[in-house]
């Protein structure tokens, strides 16, 4: 059994934590109020969760993940998509954080979950997986959630920013989760944000449970490690559940395609390494299928592991996981952020001048004119 450790750092990742524990203690929303009583979760793994957040309305909006396991690093309400601040705050609250991760004991993986662009969750991540890999010799995976474009200069140079110093961090891969590419989704903004939580949420359990099944073709937490260290350090993945009258082989292309992804790629031209495993019963499992689509990604892709899990009774669900060896929406992100940096640094310069304006000004301070 697989000892997983999963952080949410910030109100995206509390709220993809709860998501994912939402779905661990058997799906439907209304299921909260037990929660906090009735704790008994179904992962395979032994997997602990865990909840920081500078902000403790955030933490209390969290219906499904224990109370104790939901950490205030107690500043203020947020520290209001400053990353500066948020990593002082880390710093100062260091001790205290450690001590919640070292209290279950060690781990098998860890996975952090996270936006790039606000400032707990993106200015705490890089620097709690910085610590981790000093103490703990186990891989630290990070799911990063990347802003709508439309929401700001701030938001786009933390982003920026924080996918740098994560990378720096010594992280053994980041998946990235693209809210503007899954925003077609529909609905209004919480909407929206709760489907592309239970996305995000479904895959990672997925992931988890495959890693622990018995399977027909293996692939295991070691393939998954290998997986996630090719490409440029950058990620995503696919997912596709199949009714009865989809084939396996449209299930594998599904799920990689943007019905599928979290993030925007042409898999066939930017990934590196891939992991598909596809789950379902044997009568719907075309081995002869799966391995001309097997073939014809790893012709693109280079290395490509396979799992199966033989499932009594369900249609095929596929999860691709693909490390990216370039993303050309990462470049057109920096391109827009490195604008943003431009249009704050000039507006700070604007401040600064008016600021010497002041300091003109206040020369007459307490005098009269004389005439
Ligand atoms: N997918 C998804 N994105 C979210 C959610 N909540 C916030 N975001 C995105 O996250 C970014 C803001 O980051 P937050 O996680 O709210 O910020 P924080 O880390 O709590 O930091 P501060 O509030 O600045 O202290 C924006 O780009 C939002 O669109 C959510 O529930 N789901």
């Amino acid at each position: 059994m697989l000892n997983i450790l999963v952080i949410g750092n910030g109100q995206c990742g509390n709220r993809i934590l709860d998501s994912i524990n939402r779905y661990a203690l058997g799906g439907g929303r209304s299921y909260g109020k037990l929660a906090k009583f009735y704790s008994r979760q179904k992962f395979k793994s032994h997997v602990e969760t865990l909840a920081f957040n500078t902000a403790i309305n955030d933490l209390k909006e969290m219906r499904f993940t224990k109370a104790k396991d939901r950490v205030h690093i107690s500043h203020l309400h947020g520290v209001g998509a400053n990353r500066n601040i948020g990593k002082q705050v880390f710093e100062e609250k260091k001790d205290i954080i450690m001590r919640r991760i070292e209290e279950p004991g060690n781990f098998d993986a860890a996975f952090i979950l996270s936006s790039a662009s606000g400032g707990t969750g993106s200015s705490f991540t890089p620097l709690l997986i910085k610590e981790m890999k000093k103490r703990y010799n186990y891989p630290v995976y990070c799911i990063l959630v990347l802003p709508f474009r439309e929401e700001g200069t701030l938001y786009l140079q933390n982003t920026a920013f924080s996918i740098r110093d994560i990378r720096e961090s010594g992280a053994d891969g980041i998946i990235l989760a693209d809210n503007q590419y899954l925003k077609n989704i529909g609905g209004n903004i919480q909407e929206a944000y709760n489907r592309i939580n239970d996305m995000i949420a479904e895959r990672i359990l997925f992931l988890l449970e495959a890693l622990d099944s018995e399977m027909m073709m293996v692939t295991d937490l070691g393939d998954f490690k290998t997986v996630m260290s090719g490409g440029a350090g950058l990620a995503t993945m696919g997912f596709f559940r199949a009714n009865k009258e989809t084939p396996v082989k449209n299930a594998i292309q599904n799920s990689l395609s943007p019905t599928g992804l979290l993030f925007s790629t042409n898999v066939y031209e930017e990934a590196s390494r891939a992991m598909v495993i596809i789950k379902g019963d044997r009568k719907y499992l075309n081995m002869d299928d799966i391995s001309a689509e097997i073939i014809k990604l790893s012709e693109a892709v280079g290395q490509v592991f396979k799992g199966i899990v033989v499932s009594a009774g369900e249609y095929p669900q596929v999860l691709s996981v693909l490390t990216l060896e370039s993303a050309n929406e990462i470049e057109k992100l920096y391109d827009t952020a490195l604008q943003a940096i431009q249009q704050e640094k000039a507006k700070k310069q604007k401040i600064e001048e008016e600021a010497k304006l002041d300091k003109v000004i206040s020369r007459i301070k307490g005098l009269e004119p004389e005439y």
